[in-house]
């Protein structure tokens, strides 16, 4: 399985604070590769380094081959990176559809011509139409963001974000502030979303993290400690003691 992201190196400190500590870590094509730690290890602010709002200290980052270490946040986006972004960046006023279709026109944008305005208006409508249909929020399309509740906002945000067609997608705790039920319907949202983009998870609800990766990687103050499958990363000791006093949630 090839490669999509490769992480050598990566440091990020504030002041005299090491966020994260020479990071390394793969993400392959096709997989769920989620990253655990206990809180302030440095998972956001990782996440932050690789979509480009933080610039790296040392190290580089290299997606699909390319490497973008130094490149702004739009040109990661265009070479394919992904992330939801804060449910506050949809837009309340408008309807699932029309956040759909908005995300749709910005990946769309540069290939607009004059002559071929209406067409393509309408190519955009039915892609967005065709995502809801197939995603949890088929009966929403017309309900305004703001009538949505938490979990849909949630899951409109993946939608959105998909919608730029990435093939690499950075997810920062999509399950915070989910009830039973609608963790199950993001869980089933990601498993569909495995089809087309890899992703990397930063996650602290372990039951969807063991359901969901592939592969997990355990930063614990901004170092790497373990790399592995589920099973592996279940049973090493050095894992166990990082969540020590939180242990039932490693079962
Ligand atoms: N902008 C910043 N300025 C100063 N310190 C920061 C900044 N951002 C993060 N930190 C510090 O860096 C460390 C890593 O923080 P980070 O938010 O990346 O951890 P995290 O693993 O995402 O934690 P959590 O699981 O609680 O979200 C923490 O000690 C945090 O206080």
């Amino acid at each position: 399985m090839s490669v999509i992201l490769s992480i050598e190196g990566l440091v990020k400190t504030f002041g005299g604070l090491i966020a994260t500590d020479h990071v390394s870590l793969e993400v392959r094509e096709g997989e769920i590769h989620a990253l655990i730690g206990p809180n302030g290890a440095g998972k956001s602010t990782l996440i932050n380094q690789l979509c480009g709002e933080l610039v790296s200290d040392a190290g580089t980052i290299h997606l699909a081959g390319k490497e973008i270490t130094g490149l702004k946040v739009p040109d990661r986006v265009a070479l394919g990176l992904g992330r939801t972004f804060q449910i506050t960046s949809l837009l309340d006023e408008m309807t699932v559809l029309e956040n759909v279709g908005m995300a749709i026109q910005v990946r769309e944008g540069h290939n607009f011509r004059i002559l071929d305005l209406v067409s393509r208006r309408r190519t955009i409508w039915q892609e967005a139409e065709q995502r809801i249909a197939d995603s949890g929020l088929s009966t929403r399309a017309g309900i305004r963001v703001a009538d949505l509740s938490h979990g849909e906002k949630k899951q409109l945000e993946l939608l959105v974000a998909l919608a730029m067609k990435p093939r690499l997608l950075l997810l920062d705790e999509p399950m915070a502030g989910l009830g039973h039920v609608e963790s199950q319907a993001m869980i089933g949202m990601l498993r569909e979303t495995r089809k087309t983009a890899a992703m990397l998870l930063v996650e602290h609800d372990m039951e969807a993290v063991f359901a969901l990766a592939d592969r997990i990687s355990v930063l614990v103050y901004g170092r790497v400690i373990a790399s592995g499958t589920v099973d592996e990363i279940r049973n090493n000791p050095a894992v166990r003691e990082a969540y020590l006093g939180a242990e039932d949630e490693l079962c």
